[in-house]
């Protein structure tokens, strides 16, 4: 594997020739990947004819005329376009798409659900999405929507790719192998992969049953955020994102491709394996990354900031400093903050936070939000920690204390987020979550106490 730093300054390049090496590191860099010893075209795009007969055909993430377009040259053994029936609609009914307000649902609450039991049935990653919420309007590419994923079993000669927007997707438990036209990324938890809209792929159990929660953004792709004061390093480093290198499959054998287009499904049919991209180069690709190589940063002296600080992956709405999603993650670190409440504070937020648990406690939390469980705190809905949290850290010796043994995140953004009928009604909504509140007596007592 080469690396080497180009003019261009933030891009690096970094290439990969021969078999199955892994993964290229670097998050947004200008990769190069080939299979087959020769297979990328060199110094163009668009051989009059491309090395070992492959077809040459762009995959373009952004718009041409971008500042900084995302786009990727593929090199395969037959161009997309050859499928051999129109599309059919299809019915995959738990996964639902925004705007998807009902009437009779209401999504204005505080919510908490225990964890989505494993399934009984065959479940793939198509049939075992479940959509909690949908926010913004997939249709004008704004929002996003959150899922739970139950898979039992791999896709087999099927293969998905969905126009909607990018999948986030972050395991909780099982292990996934996503074979897509890029290569391969397999995936566990403490691991999250991105999915770029318009990528064709096949899953598969690598350990089941898996469950997981995703993100599916309909805006531009998530990045990583601005780090101001902060400076170069901590949070999300760039090499810790790991793209595949290329991995082709030449087979021939009936199959599917399910394709998600503005919230409806559609099924072509086609002769062969759409994942046979021999070589490809481009700024438009899967990757994975290990949450476990996030650094947090935070107090060190007293007070809570803002779980901005926290934030792994944004993805830019129109409106500056206003994210169509932040991507946040709560892990392990340590508390030192001096004469200061430390867990979050009680708040209001023009933010929606749809928040999941990975494994361990939540610090705000210490009961009822589980590894598995989910929650919501829609747009300027109050919230904040239980009672046993609060009084726990209202009373609490202030030494230095690990926060052991603990990942949870929060899908945040701009958007109010409405729930489906199958979260209000199917899902294990908790009803006794705002009880966990009820007992926060009044403390008040007209005298201003010890400090
Ligand atoms: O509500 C939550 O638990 C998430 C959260 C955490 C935090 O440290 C500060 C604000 C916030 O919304
Ligand atoms: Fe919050």
């Amino acid at each position: 594997m080469t690396s080497q730093t180009l003019p261009a300054g933030m891009i690096r390049a970094v290439s990969t020739t021969g078999p199955h090496q892994g993964y290229m590191p670097g998050f947004g860099n200008d990769f190069e990947t080939e299979a087959l010893p020769g297979a990328l075209p060199q110094g163009q795009n668009s051989p009059q004819k491309c090395a070992y007969g492959l077809y040459a055909e762009q995959l373009s993430g952004s718009a041409f005329t971008k500042p900084h377009p995302e786009r990727t040259w593929c090199y395969r053994i037959r161009p997309s376009v050859k499928h051999t029936t129109r599309f059919e609609k299809i019915d995959v009914p738990l996964w639902k798409s925004a705007p998807h307000i009902l009437p009779d649902v209401i999504s204005l609450g505080q919510y908490r659900w225990d964890p989505i039991p494993h399934a009984a049935e065959d479940l793939t990653w198509i049939t075992g999405m479940r959509t909690v919420t949908t926010a913004g309007d997939v249709n004008t590419q704004t929002g996003m929507a959150s899922h739970i994923y139950l898979v039992t079993r791999s896709m087999e000669d099927e293969y998905f790719y969905s126009a909607d927007g990018e999948i986030l997707v972050v395991p909780q438990e099982g292990r996934l192998r996503f074979c897509t036209e890029l290569g391969i990324i397999d995936l566990e938890p403490k691991e999250i992969a991105i999915l770029p809209r318009g990528l064709v792929y096949r899953v598969e159990v690598l350990e089941g049953p898996a469950r997981g929660f995703v993100c599916e953004n309909y805006g531009v792709p998530f990045t990583l955020p601005n780090r101001g004061p902060i400076g170069a390093n901590c949070m999300a480093n760039p090499r810790d994102f790991k793209t595949p290198v290329a991995a082709f499959e030449d087979r021939d054998a009936p199959s599917s491709v399910v394709m998600k287009w503005c919230g409806q499904f559609h099924r072509t049919r086609i002769g062969h394996s759409p994942l046979d991209v021999v070589a490809w180069h481009g700024n438009y690709a899967p990757w994975k990354y290990d949450l476990r190589t996030y650094s947090p940063v935070g107090a060190i002296l007293f007070d809570h900031p803002d779980p901005s600080i926290f934030t792994v992956l944004t993805a830019p709405s129109g409106l500056e400093g206003t994210a169509n999603i932040d991507f946040v993650l709560f892990r392990e670190r340590w508390l030192v903050a001096e004469h200061s409440f430390r867990p979050p504070w009680y708040h209001k937020n023009v933010m929606s936070e749809l928040m999941g648990n990975i494994y361990g406690i939540y610090d705000a939390k210490p009961k009822g939000f589980v590894p598995g469980g989910m929650s919501l705190h829609n747009c300027m809905l109050p919230h904040g920690p239980d009672r046993n949290a609060f009084e726990g850290a209202s009373n609490g010796e202030l030494k230095p204390e690990k926060l052991d043994e603990t990942m949870s995140f929060m899908f945040e953004t701009r958007f109010p987020q409405h729930l489906t009928e199958w979260a209000a009604t199917s899902a294990p909504l908790q009803d006794d979550y705002i009880d966990c509140w009820d007992s926060l007596d009044k403390k008040f007592d007209g005298t201003p106490g010890e400090k």
